[in-house]
């Protein structure tokens, strides 16, 4: 399983790259514009030079509106400024149809500029508090529109997390579902390390965290620890001996 960190700018972002050895994937936001906010084309950019040159960096193109153009275009934006996981969250979507048509332009107008840049097609595990697509259609929307990866994450950042709206069973389906087309499955929402059991046992590929590894847990008023990071890293490579060895790690 791989582990998605996501600062909130520059200076977060060096904390990230102190704790490098224990991180895969840099992932920039902007928290206060929403869960998967996006962050200005600069800061990509500044992250993207300031972080060390193996870490992929990847970029939320934002909580989008059913606007395929406006989208596309935006997340054009953030594979030119060097993102190479491109993360779109379909908040404005009602429907895996337009979740597709969304995906499938982002999916154009990214690998039009670099074939080997992956698409992350995001849904929400609360979706039912904000009346988007239904978290079991994302495998099927990140496949038929071509997307690399399907992802969920918590809309709505209330101390409720991923499990509390989606239990383990039906996140380890949607694990399922994006592995029977060849996607990746990402998996995020307030997780914190007492998740990364059922997490690693279901599957999943890429675990994305913010609040579990900020001061205090939290993701608003906290700053990315490094300390924290290695702490997490320990806890997902202790479960993923444990699951290995066949006997899975106690919490
Ligand atoms: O992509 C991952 C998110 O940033 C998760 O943030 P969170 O752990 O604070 O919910």
């Amino acid at each position: 399983m791989l582990l998605l960190i996501s600062p909130d700018g520059v200076e977060e972002a060096l904390d990230c790259a102190k704790a490098a050895e224990h991180l895969d994937i840099i992932d920039v936001k902007k928290p206060d514009e929403g869960s998967l906010g996006a962050n200005f084309p600069w800061i990509i950019r500044e992250i993207r030079d300031a972080v060390p040159a193996d870490k992929p960096v990847s970029a939320t193109v934002g909580d989008v509106p059913y606007k395929p153009g406006t989208v596309a275009q935006a997340a054009l934006g953030a594979v030119v400024s060097g993102a190479t996981y491109i993360k779109v969250g379909l908040y404005g979507c009602t429907t895996p149809d337009q979740g597709i048509e969304v995906m499938r332009a982002v999916v154009r107008a990214v690998k039009d500029h670099r074939p080997e840049a992956l698409v992350v097609a995001s849904g929400y595990a609360d979706a039912h508090r904000i009346g988007c697509v239904n978290p079991l259609a994302l495998p099927d929307i990140a496949a038929r529109s071509g997307a690399d990866a399907a992802m969920l994450d918590t809309a709505i950042k209330d101390g409720t997390r991923l499990f509390d709206h989606v239990p383990p069973d039906v996140c380890a389906e949607f694990v399922r579902l994006a592995h029977a087309s060849g996607r990746l499955a990402a998996l995020a929402g307030s997780v914190k390390q007492t998740d990364l059991g059922p997490l690693t046992r279901i599957g999943t590929d890429i675990v994305g965290v913010r609040g579990a590894v900020c001061e205090g847990g939290d993701r608003n008023a906290g700053r990315i620890q490094p300390h924290l990071v290695a702490a997490f890293r320990a806890e997902m490579d202790r479960q993923a001996r444990g699951h290995a060895a066949g006997v899975p790690a106690v919490n």
